[in-house]
C-alpha cells in the first residue's frame, strides 16, 4: 500500500469483463483529471503462446493435468509484486504487452501469442492500474494484494463468464468453442484455488447475474444484455458507504444484505462512477499532497 503512488487493482478471471470495466475506470480517471498508467495482467504471463503449449504438454505427460494459465507458476508474479512494490516506494515501474489477436499485432508490431519489449511506465501518475487474473493473488511466497490500495473484483455467474469468454474468444481471437471449452475445463482447477479466493480479499466485487436463462452457455446465441442483468454489488467494509444516497440515486437499485447493493445491468456504468469516484479522487488527492509534501522534505 502507498499512500504516495497509490495501486488499483481490478481482478476477475478471463472473460468476466474486467477490460470493459477498465473503460468506466478510464472516463473517471479522465472526468477527474487523474493521470493512471495502466499494467495489463497478461503481461506478466510466464510463456509466450508456443512456450506455453510446449510447457503444457511436457506437464501433461508427467501426469500433472491442472497447469494453465490462471496457475501461479505459469505466471511471473514475483515479478508483478515487484513492479507494484516499486511502483508503491518511487511511481516508477515496467510493464509490456502479451499480443493476442491479429489486431492487437497490428498495433504493437509483435506477432500473436508473443510480448512486446518491457518498457518504463510514463513518469509523473497519479496512480497505477492494474487489470487482471492475479490482482489480489496471497500465496507463500508472493502477495501481490499487500500492494494495492483499492481492489476491485469482476465476477459474473460462472455460467455468465462462460458465455463472455467463448463468444470473445470466438469473435477476437479466432477460437473454436470446443478448443475454449476444453480451456475452461483445464483451468477449473486453478479457477478454485487460485481464482476464487482473491474475491475475498477484494475490497468491492462486482458479480453480473443474468435474469434469462443460460443454462447450457456453450450454445448461447449472445451475451446476456444489460437488460437482461442485474449487478451485485458487495463491499469488504461497509463502514462509510452511503447505502442510501446509492439507492436513491440508482433507480430499482436495493440493499440485498447490509454490505451488498443490487443494480439493474444498465445502471452498472452509473453505479460504479457514483462509488468509484469518491474513492478514486480521495487517492489521487492524498497522493499529490504526499508527493508535495516529500518534495518540500529536505533530504
Ligand atoms: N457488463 C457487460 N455487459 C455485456 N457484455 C459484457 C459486459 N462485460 C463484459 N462483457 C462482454 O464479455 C466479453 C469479455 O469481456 P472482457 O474482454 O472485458 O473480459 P476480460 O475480463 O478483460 O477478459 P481477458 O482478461 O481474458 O482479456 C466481451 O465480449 C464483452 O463485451
Ligand atoms: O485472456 C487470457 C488470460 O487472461 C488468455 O487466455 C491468455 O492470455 C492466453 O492467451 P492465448 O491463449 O490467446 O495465447
Amino acid at each position: 500500500m502507498s499512500v504516495k503512488h497509490p495501486i488499483i487493482s481490478v481482478t476477475g478471471s478471463s472473460g468476466a469483463g474486467t477490460s470493459t470495466v477498465k473503460h468506466a475506470f478510464d472516463q473517471i480517471f479522465r472526468r477527474e483529471g487523474v493521470t493512471a498508467v495502466s499494467i495489463e495482467g497478461d503481461a506478466f504471463h510466464r510463456y509466450n503462446r508456443a512456450d506455453m503449449k510446449a510447457e503444457l504438454a511436457r506437464r501433461t505427460q508427467a501426469g500433472d493435468h491442472t497447469f494453465s494459465h490462471f496457475s501461479i507458476e505459469a505466471n511471473c508474479l514475483e515479478e508483478l509484486e515487484a513492479v507494484f512494490r516499486a511502483y508503491g516506494e518511487t511511481g516508477a515501474g515496467k510493464t509490456r504487452h502479451y499480443v493476442h489477436s491479429a489486431d492487437e499485432a497490428e498495433c504493437y508490431g509483435v506477432p500473436p501469442g508473443h510480448f512486446t519489449d518491457w518498457e518504463e511506465m510514463a513518469p509523473g501518475s497519479d496512480l497505477l492500474f492494474y487489470e487482471g487474473l492475479h490482482g489480489a493473488v496471497k500465496t507463500d511466497h508472493v502477495d501481490v494484494s499487500a500492494h494495492a490500495d483499492l481492489k476491485i473484483g469482476v465476477v459474473p455467474v460462472i455460467n455468465l463468464e462462460w458465455i463472455q469468454k467463448i463468444h470473445r474468444d470466438k469473435a477476437a481471437r479466432g477460437y473454436s468453442t470446443e478448443a475454449i471449452r476444453d480451456v475452461i475445463l483445464r483451468r477449473m482447477h486453478s479457477y478454485v484455488h487460485v481464482i476464487c479466493p482473491q474475491f475475498t480479499r477484494t475490497d468491492i466485487n462486482f458479480q453480473r447475474v443474468p435474469v434469462v436463462d443460460t443454462s447450457n452457455p456453450f450454445v448461447a446465441r449472445w451475451i446476456p444484455t444489460a437488460d437482461e442483468s442485474v449487478v451485485v454489488i458487495r463491499f469488504k467494509d461497509p463502514k462509510g458507504i452511503d447505502f442510501s444516497y446509492l439507492t436513491s440515486m440508482i433507480q430499482g437499485s436495493w440493499m440485498s444484505r447490509a454490505n451488498s447493493i443490487v443494480v439493474p445491468g444498465g445502471k452498472l456504468d452509473l453505479a460504479m462512477q457514483l462509488i468509484l469516484t469518491p474513492m478514486i479522487r480521495r487517492l489521487a488527492e492524498r497522493g499529490r499532497r504526499a508527493r508535495l509534501e516529500a518534495d518540500k522534505t529536505p533530504a
